[in-house]
């Protein structure tokens, strides 16, 4: 799905990104083009070091790339300074990530409703949308807990509440039940599944199988570029990517 004027919620070209640490550089993201609809749910799989969380990283505006472009919405981010992202990010994109991220010494509704009010939303609907999300995922009753009294499942779903209370038109998550068990991992399967079927955009980045299998497109990632890009739901050719990679028939095989 795309909007009205056919423009696609993200757009990627030609994206490279290096790190420059201790050692040799790091060739993180090697060239990517991708386009996002909206309303679609990219899952990125692939082996440990092969670009993921830094392709998320740039399609949040938290790193920039050496070389590409993106738009958002069809509006060209390469001229944007971190300050006009940080707007961007609370008005448009919500974040989550493996470490929940929370502020340790805010309460729970405190947490949630904290970007909502840096957006520019009174506290009254700041309060009515931190109350209805949290209402939603079962933590009516922790909104005056501090973060660290709950499980890291809770800790996951205030995590996803604070990224969804100002509505942003894609959700970016790296690794949300990297921390979890097998249950936490069910939960935010269960929740970001719930929210894509009311039509939230979602790139997801993971390791995760069962995870991976809720979205609608998968995309492996390899050594910094796109070594597979494919739909689930369907019945797709069995294919031998490289090493890590999750096959998509035994995706398709964990939906429902
Ligand atoms: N800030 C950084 N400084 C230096 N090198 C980095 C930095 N961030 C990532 N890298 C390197 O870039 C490469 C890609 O890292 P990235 O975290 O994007 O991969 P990934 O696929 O998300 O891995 P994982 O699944 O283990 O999280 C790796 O070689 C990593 O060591």
């Amino acid at each position: 799905m795309t909007d009205s004027a056919g423009i696609p919620l993200l757009r990627a070209e030609g994206l490279v990104k290096t790190h420059y640490g201790e050692g040799a550089p790091a060739h993180a993201v090697r060239g990517v083009d991708l386009s996002v609809r909206h309303g679609e749910f990219v899952a990125v799989t692939g082996p440990s070091g092969a670009g993921k969380s830094t392709l998320l990283h740039l399609l949040g505006g938290l790193q920039r790339p050496d070389s590409g472009s993106l738009w958002l919405d069809g509006e060209c981010t390469d001229a944007y300074s971190e300050a006009r992202w940080a707007i961007e990010r609370r008005r448009r994109i919500g974040i989550v990530f493996q470490f929940f991220n929370l502020v340790s010494n805010l309460t729970v509704a405190d947490n949630v409703e904290l970007p909502a009010l840096l957006a520019g939303r009174s506290a009254r609907q700041a309060r009515a949308e931190r109350e209805k999300l949290l209402g939603e995922l079962g933590l009516e009753g922790k909104a005056r807990s501090m973060p660290g009294e709950l499980s890291g499942g809770e800790q996951q779903r205030v995590a996803l509440a604070r990224a969804l209370v100002n509505q942003p038109r894609l959700l970016l998550a790296d690794e949300p039940a990297g921390s979890l068990d097998s249950k936490g991992t069910r939960e935010v399967t269960r929740l970001l599944t719930r929210f894509h079927q009311r039509g939230q955009s979602i790139v997801l980045v993971t390791h995760d199988a069962r995870l991976a299998s809720a979205a609608d497109r998968v995309i492996s990632f390899f050594d910094g570029r796109i070594a597979d890009d494919a739909e689930l739901g369907g019945t797709p050719p069995r294919r031998t990517g490289p090493a890590g990679v999750i096959a998509l028939n035994e995706l398709n095989e964990l939906k429902d």
